[in-house]
């Protein structure tokens, strides 16, 4: 790419896709494939055009996450689906019965295909795309309707603004969890500390008063990350029938997804990936609760339905609490 390109839409465009390239890349994929200093000579290249041409503005462009504050608090929202909180199994033998239920349920007796992922100890959110745009993030809320918290939400680098296909379905509405790292976690209370600012207790705290800000520079200031979980209402496409192909999907979509994220078999494979995980949880760079089990199948998670707001097909093994972090 030439540095005295004639601007142009078209020009425009590449920057806005190079620049989302690269962002996916560092952001995501934790591969940075330019330095920084590239990064920013190409961002002040298409912020200088895009202010000099506000109609060449792509709906997409990095410079277009980090928006004005709401006029008004935040909206409530409906969810189109109900974001549905999970049945807790403290041992293993409640995970045995969950087992057994689910096999009882299905009529079942060979063993079942489980998708195994950490429960990240963040808010659960819902975006919702449209023809592969982002037009709206909203909070779990209490499961039924949510806080429009958009503006919020667009400043999170690991948000895709725009799908990452050509074939984007007509409408996705995505599930995930935003979480604050550790470390992001320390920094920013090695900050408060210094400004003799409130201190938060913990990571999924810190998260929670980073995205109820109302100014999202505020919010785009910090260290958030979005990991997708799950695919939620979506019409015109054909859904992965397996769950762990639809988090497949969700990361050629350009989302992060956990990467100790694992398809087991039958009971003996969860008990294993939950001891597993117990040993390697201290050396996580986030917080987590528990473990998120669900039946892979869509077609058996849809056979056994859902007792009230908790789903049959799914459970979240928790870990002992974690002693409080001392200030
Ligand atoms: C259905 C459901 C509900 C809450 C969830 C929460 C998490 C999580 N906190 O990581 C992951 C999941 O797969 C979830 N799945």
């Amino acid at each position: 790419m030439t540095d005295a390109q004639t601007p142009s839409l078209e020009y425009v465009k590449t920057l806005v896709s190079q620049l989302n390239d690269y962002s996916y890349s560092y952001h995501v994929k934790d591969d940075p494939k330019v330095p920084d200093s590239e990064y920013d000579r190409l961002y002040k290249a298409l912020q200088l055009i895009e202010l000099k041409n506000p109609q060449w503005i792509q709906p997409d462009s990095p410079t277009q996450r980090v928006g004005e504050k709401p006029d008004t608090g935040f909206a409530n929202v409906e969810h189109t689906v109900a974001m549905l909180s999970l049945d807790n199994a403290f041992d293993d033998d409640s995970m045995l019965e969950f087992n057994e239920r689910v096999k009882k349920l299905l009529n079942e007796s060979a063993d079942i295909e489980f998708c195994c992922e950490p429960k990240l100890d963040g808010l659960a959110i819902s975006l919702r795309y449209e023809d592969g745009v982002l037009v709206r993030g909203v909070t779990r809320g209490d499961g039924l309707s949510g806080e429009d918290i958009t503006s919020n939400i667009r400043t999170i680098h690991t948000v895709p603004l725009k799908l990452r296909t050509d074939t984007p379905p007509p409408v996705v509405e995505v599930r995930g969890e935003i979480y604050m790292p550790k470390e992001g976690f320390e920094v920013l209370n090695a900050l408060a500390k210094q400004k003799d600012e409130k201190l938060f207790v913990n990571p999924r705290n810190a998260a929670a008063g980073s995205l109820r800000q109302l100014d999202p520079k505020i919010t785009a200031s910090r260290p958030l990350v979005l990991c997708a979980y799950s695919i939620g209402f979506s019409e015109g496409w054909t859904q992965p029938q397996s769950h762990y192909d639809g988090l497949i999907q969700l990361g050629d979509w350009g989302f992060k997804i956990n990467d100790r994220m694992e398809r087991v078999t039958g009971i003996q494979g969860c008990l294993s990936y939950y001891e597993k995980l117990n040993q390697d949880r201290p050396a996580l760079t986030y917080d987590i609760d528990g473990i998120v089990y669900k039946v892979d199948s869509i077609a058996k998670q849809q056979e056994l339905g859902f007792i009230a707001r908790a789903p049959r097909w799914a459970i979240a093994r928790k870990f002992p609490a974690q002693e409080e972090i001392t200030q």
